[in-house]
């Protein structure tokens, strides 16, 4: 059992280690002040030219920003004292940043530094040069408690209480970073390098999400000019889910990252659709099936070109224009192919020109590449179109999508993507979330996607096999940190292998796992995880770090009022998580009772104690306390009911109340 102390409370406290380390803070604050003044004090006067000054003045304001001292967030939260034997310092103090004194001596060091990593990796087994780790306690910004760890020889270390602490304090308000706490397993995740792909399967709770952030701070600190350059991007499941995290990496001093989700990077589309329909859709077939019907726009070409200048006439023949369309096919992106082709026709038409005595330049044959003979010519063999003109024709014209899809779609599959009441034009279609991937895949058939450097893909199970595609286009030239989780899978594609999600992401990577629970009470996750065998039946079931005795109550005609009172009585959040469509009923009850609450909406912030929340809404947020409204209902909603109910219980960091009325599932009570 590490050390732990607490003052004023616990008279052995050594109040003098406690002093000295209340003072290293004080002066760490007072040197940040001065490193904030400091950067106050230089002007971006010196710079050449007006452009220059905005510029660096605008780098200065960052630098300003980045160190402001925020009085709750701990300044640092560890210190590793190190055996002498190599020439850094002999005491780290490990923080959210870099602090220094005038002289540059370090006062705090950044937590993803080369030399902090002991601090989350050491351990007797393994004490990487470390002799004594000691981990600080905060009440609010004041410094009141360490614990020490000895990693010398023959030392033993048990579990921390501030990191027990840590994970069973009230969650309130949005996800809160836990780079206090991270654990090795979670660290060697957030510490791989820029150029691995990883993909980490973890049961609920697990830390996947705060992981895949952590590495996304951490990536950002080790190759700060070439992400500042590429980006980095994190991709969730809803928007609900994103201002839930939105907090996590600006307090680790991280703002410029976007965070966002399928639908804000293929387009906001959500014309309701069959699951099966979508399911076709979504299956990666359809890539081959879309790049037939771009291609099958570029014709034959029958007539050749005249182009006519003064007196004369030059011509480039039909079989000529035949023999430049063959050269081009397969060998460059649809858009750029166009311009290709004028310009070689172009080219074609200057040579007769050369060979009439004439010499002719560059802008010459840009001006025949957009002449009026040569612009038709090329409109007739390969028409400009948009990414929508060749869907629309796809989904409307059963002769032309036979063409597309020759054996890769069986008739079946055909009859279910055409649409059973065609839209009149392109322009007046209306495009489904599944259609904005094919958009996409189109369009990066015809101009090619920009790659950024990293992208974080949350929740990746449930992508169809055309969305993983589109992300990975956005990770072509970089890597990816791919999160999930095979049992939360709730949509009818559902990944069942991580193997696959990463061969359609066009990645290679290693798949780890995540085993120990922050999250659920034990007992809770046993509960849960009854359903495991129906819904993943390869995984294991997981472990909680929290035994949670007195977490789980199950009551048969018990009523959401009285569950939802007593939840009131106890701290931290409350979460009703509801069928959907007894959503408005939830809510009516409640204020009909007069319970302040609010609901929980696809694009909502909402920041209530107590809030009811849809069961499709509900993955990857958590509440202290959980109220499950009748599990047999939200099953019956969907194809992968199970698995919702997986989700939904799953969200309890304290207590589990499940009310029904109907029988609940059998799985749940076998
Ligand atoms: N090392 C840690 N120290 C303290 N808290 C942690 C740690 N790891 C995870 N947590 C906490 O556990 C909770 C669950 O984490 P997170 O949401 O990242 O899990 P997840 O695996 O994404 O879960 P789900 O699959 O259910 O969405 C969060 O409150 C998170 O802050």
């Amino acid at each position: 059992m590490p050390a732990h102390k607490l003052a004023p409370d616990i008279p052995d406290a050594p109040t003098d280690v406690l002093a000295a380390e209340q003072a290293h803070l004080a002066d760490s604050r007072e040197a940040l002040r001065a490193m904030r003044a400091h950067a106050q004090s230089l002007s971006a006067d010196a710079a050449g030219d007006w452009v220059s000054q905005q510029i660096l003045q605008g780098l200065l304001d960052q630098r300003v920003a980045a160190l402001a001292d925020h009085p709750d967030t701990p300044l640092f939260f560890g210190r590793l004292d190190r055996a002498d034997g190599d020439d850094l310092p002999s005491t780290i103090y490990v923080g959210r940043r870099h602090v220094h004194d005038g002289t540059s001596r370090p006062l705090v060091i950044d937590w993803r530094a080369p030399v902090s990593r002991a601090f989350y990796q050491a351990s007797p087994a393994e004490p990487m040069s470390v002799v004594r780790r000691r981990r600080f306690g905060y009440h609010g910004g004041a410094l009141t408690a360490y614990e020490d760890e000895p990693l010398a020889e023959g030392g033993r270390i048990g579990p921390s209480r501030i990191l027990t602490e840590e994970i069973e304090r009230p969650r309130t308000g949005p996800m809160r970073d836990i780079v206090a706490t991270i654990q090795p397993d979670q660290d060697e995740i957030v510490r791989s390098t820029l150029a691995q792909t990883v993909c980490v399967q973890g049961a609920p709770g697990t830390g996947k999400t705060a992981v895949g952030l952590h590495r996304a701070a951490y990536l950002l600190f080790t190759h700060r000019e070439r992400l500042a350059r590429s980006g980095v991007m994190i991709v969730g499941p809803n928007r609900a889910f994103l201002s839930y995290i939105s907090s996590v990496l600006p307090a680790l001093g991280e703002v410029k990252v976007d965070q966002t989700t399928v639908a804000g990077l293929l387009g906001e589309h959500a014309a309701p659709e069959d699951p099966e329909v979508a399911a076709v859709k979504g299956d990666a077939r359809m890539a081959k099936v879309l790049d037939r019907a771009l291609w099958l726009h570029v014709v034959k070409p029958e007539e050749g070109v005249v182009f006519t200048k003064g007196a004369y006439r030059f011509r480039v023949a039909d079989y000529e224009v035949r023999e430049i369309v063959a050269s081009l096919r397969g060998t460059t992106r649809y858009a750029p192919g166009r311009a290709a082709l004028a310009q070689r026709l172009a080219h074609q038409v200057l040579v007769r020109m050369e060979q009439r005595g004439e010499s002719p330049d560059d802008r010459v044959q840009d001006a025949v590449a957009r002449s009026k003979p040569v612009r038709r010519l090329v409109d007739a063999v390969w028409p400009k179109l948009t990414p929508e003109q060749v869907l629309f024709r796809l989904l409307a014209e059963p002769e032309f999508l036979a063409r597309a899809a020759k054996t890769d779609l069986s008739p079946e599959e055909q009859e279910r993507l055409l649409w059973a009441k065609p839209y009149r034009s392109w322009k007046s279609a209306k495009w489904s979330a599944a259609d904005a991937a094919l958009l996409d895949e189109l369009a990066d058939l015809m101009e090619r996607t920009p790659s950024l450097g990293h992208l974080v893909v949350d929740e990746a199970q449930d992508l169809s096999e055309m969305q993983l595609r589109a992300l990975g286009r956005r990770c072509r030239n970089g890597s990816a940190t791919v999160l999930g989780d095979l049992a939360q899978g709730t949509t009818p594609w559902s990944a069942t292998t991580w193997e696959a999600v990463l061969a359609h992401l066009g990645q290679e990577g290693e798949v780890t796992e995540l085993t120990l629970g922050f999250r659920v009470p034990r007992e809770v996750l046993d509960y849960a995880a009854r359903l495991l065998p129906s819904i993943a039946p390869g995984l294991a079931a997981p472990r909680s770090l929290r035994p949670g005795a007195g977490s789980l109550t199950v009551r048969e005609g018990g009523e959401v009022l009285a569950a939802v009172r007593e939840a009131l009585g106890r701290e931290g959040s409350i979460g009703v998580i509801a069928p959907d469509a007894l959503v408005a009923e939830v809510a009516g009850t409640l204020a009909g009772d007069g319970l302040a609450h609010a609901v929980l909406g696809p694009d909502s912030a909402e920041e209530h104690r107590l809030l009811v929340v849809p069961a499709t809404l509900a993955k990857g947020l958590e509440y202290d306390h959980v109220i499950v409204v009748e599990p047999a209902d939200i099953v019956d909603a969907e194809p992968r009911g199970l698995a919702r109910l997986y989700v939904v219980l799953t969200r309890a960091v304290t207590t589990l109340t499940v009310v029904h009325r109907k029988p609940l599932p059998a799985q749940l009570t076998a």
